[in-house]
């Protein structure tokens, strides 16, 4: 029987090493949602690239859509591993994570992740390929024999989790579910969910 831990940080820990262990790509894959001034939600996948003690960081353009909607102030993570047959619901606030963290993440990507950085305007219109290649080039020449810097646009935003549920599918659908909330005090007793 699925017996959940106290500390739900450290029950996704678990879980995450056993997806990795498992041998799946990018077991670390997450689904963030984000929710437009009109209340359309949108989402889509990104990186989980650490987990902290308050929560899960993600790196992005600030400027693109999703960087528009976590101006919000709350998204939400998911977490599905097909193989392990296990979800992870994770819902909170966001804080950017401060610059000389990004910068360091940064500084440690493949040169050429960080032109793209520089060079792509995500989520805008784009009239070509080409055009996108050709800005690549650009800046490959900018910065060549230099370091490439963090664009000021892009970095870290943390997640600190306010609700997580864990899913673990069972025979008949009869799945096991467990949720947590955030209170003053700490994190809740899990409680058991209807599948
Ligand atoms: C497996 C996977 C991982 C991705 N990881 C990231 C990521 O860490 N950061 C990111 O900005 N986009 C990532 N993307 C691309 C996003 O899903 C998305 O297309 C892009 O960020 C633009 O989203 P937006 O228009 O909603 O802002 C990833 C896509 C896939 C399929």
């Amino acid at each position: 029987m699925l017996e959940p831990k106290n500390d739900p940080f450290e029950w996704f820990d678990g879980w995450l090493e056993e997806a990795k262990a498992k041998g799946m790509a990018d077991p670390n894959a997450m689904a963030l949602s984000t929710v437009g001034t009109d209340g359309m939600p949108s989402s889509r996948m990104v990186l989980l690239k650490e987990r902290t003690p308050r929560g899960f960081v993600f790196y992005t353009n600030f400027e693109s859509r999703k960087g528009g909607e976590l101006g919000h102030g709350m998204a939400c993570l998911l977490f599905y591993w097909r193989e392990l047959s296990r979800q992870i619901r994770i819902e909170g606030t966001l804080e950017r994570v401060a610059d000389e963290d990004s910068d360091l993440y940064f500084s440690t990507r493949p040169r050429l992740s960080q032109i793209g950085a520089w060079a792509s305007m995500q989520s805008r219109p784009l009239e070509s390929r080409e055009h996108l290649l050709a800005r690549v080039e650009e800046l490959e020449a900018k910065f060549e024999g230099s370091e490439v810097p963090r664009p000021p646009h892009w970095g870290g935003t943390l997640l600190i989790p306010r609700r997580m549920e864990f899913w673990q599918a069972g025979d008949f659908r009869l799945h096991d579910r467990f949720e947590y909330l955030y209170q003053a005090d700490g994190w809740s007793v899990p409680s058991r969910l209807f599948p």
